[in-house]
């Protein structure tokens, strides 16, 4: 096993194929990397779920989400599981399932606060690097073309315009019976990106390798097929 105590990136190269797709909030990431990892055959790590985690215990435990000693301690020691769940996956904190918990827009806010820290993104590492296994995997996230999976052989940034990733929020938001109005959704997607995008650590923008693809006015069967074309057509050059 490689020695991490003192260097959190050492990693063993790996031959395992990466699909790395990176985007903003709203732009069909995890869903479009669900569909593709099951097309494919390959594993799913959905980078999102370990940020919400800490976000969300964060919140439970009253740490601060500025408090990067104890936000890096919970992170290293992040009592988090993926069970099977009918067709899906569950996620369980602390031994009991939290999936509603999880995807609150409160969360999401809280995990990119959290995904500011430094220390937060060095503790998580390793353990996003250990979903790579074969015959591959699909990671969605901020970074995973950038600095989590760099060697990857195929990348994807995925975007559409901030109008309509709120009301693709506002949509599925209402399906849930949540109340909320698409003005409040466009604001909280703005001041996301902006936080996600100004961070000094690892910052979301696409690697130069990656294609990139604006989903604006694309359906989800059409950008899947673009992201399942692209690996088919990398793969055998
Ligand atoms: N191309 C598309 N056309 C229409 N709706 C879409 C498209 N892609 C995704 N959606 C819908 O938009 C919503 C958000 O998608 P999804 O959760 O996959 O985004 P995400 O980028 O993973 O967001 P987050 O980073 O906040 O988790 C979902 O309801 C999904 O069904
Ligand atoms: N690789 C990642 C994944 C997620 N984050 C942060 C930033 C996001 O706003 C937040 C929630 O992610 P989501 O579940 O909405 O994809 O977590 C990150 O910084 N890096």
């Amino acid at each position: 096993m490689p020695d991490r105590s003192t260097d959190s990136t050492a990693r063993t190269p790996s031959t395992v194929p990466v699909l790395a797709i990176d985007g903003p909030s709203g732009s069909g990431k995890g869903t479009v990397a669900k569909r593709v990892a099951e097309a494919l055959g390959w594993h799913l790590l959905d980078s999102g779920a370990l940020y919400r985690a800490v976000g969300l215990l964060a919140l439970d435990r009253g740490i601060p989400l500025d408090d990067a000693d104890a936000l890096a301690a919970l992170a290293l020691r992040l009592p988090i599981s993926f069970q099977p769940a009918g067709e899906g996956v569950s996620v369980h904190l602390e031994g009991r399932p939290r999936d509603a918990d999880l995807r609150t827009e409160d969360t999401g806010a809280a995990a990119s606060a959290v995904a500011a820290v430094p220390a937060v993104r060095d503790a998580l590492l390793a353990r996003q690097r250990d979903f790579r296994q074969a015959p591959g995997l699909v990671a969605d996230g901020r970074d995973m073309g950038t600095v989590v999976f760099p060697d990857a052989p195929y990348k994807v940034y995925l975007t559409a315009s901030a109008e309509e990733r709120a009301q693709r929020r506002h949509k599925q938001l209402m399906e849930k019976g949540v109340a909320t109005t698409l003005a409040a959704l466009l604001e909280e997607i703005q001041a996301r990106d902006a936080r996600d995008m100004g961070r000094s650590v690892a910052p979301l923008k696409a690697a130069d390798d990656a294609l990139r693809i604006d989903s604006t006015g694309m359906s989800i069967g059409q950008v899947v097929k673009a992201v399942l074309d692209h690996v088919v057509l990398h793969g055998s050059q």
